[in-house]
């Protein structure tokens, strides 16, 4: 597949509003058809039931919704049916927006969330899902070029990108020619039009841009997107798009969403598995005695926030 570049000469700048949301650009961009090395961490835990502690009960599917709150969690045993749960979820997302609003703009993160995704690319959904009116975007990109080991959007091609058929021009990959400073710019000049065209929708709330759906994940550290716990770049409050040039995490160079677009999305889908972020987990959610505040913690959405926890990632709740 080739993609979009966000490149601000690339797009097509109309005078008027176009709302002809399927309409698709000329790629200028490769086709990528390297293999990646999974990153995905192994899950070694039986399927068997365990007694979560309230306020979620035990069940092989537990979901609560916090008092007062648009935030649910979804416990499931195994990583596999957080996998099964996902594409049920995003794939029932897709048809509510595209019956509301003609076209369903999805943002990736990178990491163990593509691997998570992989049901949504197999029967049923494959062939029901309106793949034509899918909006592609990230909420973080490395500053490598697009066939590299440690490109997001090179994970997401081909780990599920490749596998539905979305229209090349409506995948936005972040533009890989540019430096860290100028691929932010010219991602959120990027987004400036697609809100321009309607594609993208209008916070009421916040005025920044209300993307259908988010699917995210969280590092260990409780990182998300490339917005690192104590690092100033979580209290961005203006821009849209911002990059980092000191990622504790490799490499150090990225692109980042601000806080103030991640939470003006309509749905926010946090997925986690694994032990390793059991304790991330807990603190995020409000139930550690840690008072440090994770990024992971600052997450919400203008519609509904949804956590997805295997077994081994909700242990400590
Ligand atoms: O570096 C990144 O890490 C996070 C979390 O990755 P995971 O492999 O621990 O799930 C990811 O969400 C982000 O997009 C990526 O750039």
């Amino acid at each position: 597949m080739a993609s979009s570049t966000c490149a601000t000469t690339s797009l097509s700048l109309s005078s008027s509003l176009r709302t002809n949301l399927s309409s698709s650009r000329t790629s200028r961009m490769p086709l990528i058809s390297l293999r990646v090395s999974p990153i995905f961490e192994a899950l070694s835990f039986k399927s068997v039931r365990t007694n979560f502690k309230n306020p979620i009960s035990a069940s092989a599917s537990a979901s609560a919704r916090m008092a007062g709150q648009n935030k649910k969690i979804e416990k499931f045993e195994t990583e596999e049916e957080v996998a099964v749960r996902l594409a049920k979820y995003t794939a029932d997302l897709s048809a509510k927006f595209v019956k509301e609003r003609g076209a369903f703009t999805v943002v990736l993160s990178g990491g163990s969330l593509i691997d998570a995704l992989r049901k949504l690319a197999e029967a049923p959904y494959k062939d029901s899902v309106d793949w034509s009116k899918w909006h592609v975007f990230w909420v973080d990109e490395r500053v490598v070029k697009r066939d590299h080991v440690d490109s997001n959007y090179k994970l997401a091609l081909d780990g599920f990108l490749s596998k539905v058929p979305i229209p090349p021009g409506q995948v936005y990959a972040i533009n890989d020619a540019l430096s860290a400073e100028g691929a932010a710019d010219d991602y959120e000049t990027c987004l400036k039009h697609l809100v321009q065209r309607n594609v993208i929708a209008t916070s009421k709330t916040t005025g920044f841009p209300k993307f259908d759906l988010m699917l995210l994940g969280m590092g260990p550290d409780g990182h998300l997107a490339s917005l690192f716990p104590g690092h100033p770049l979580v209290n961005e409050k203006n821009k849209w798009v911002t990059c980092i040039k000191d990622s504790p995490k490799p490499p150090p160079e990225r692109i980042t969403f601000t806080f103030p677009v991640i939470n003006s999305a309509a749905y926010n889908a946090m997925v986690v598995t694994g032990e390793g972020k059991a304790s991330a987990v807990c603190t995020a959610l409000g139930k550690s005695r840690h008072s440090e505040t994770l990024p992971a913690q600052l997450l919400s959405a203008e519609d509904e926030l949804t956590w997805f926890l295997d077994k081994s990632a909700a242990s400590n709740l």
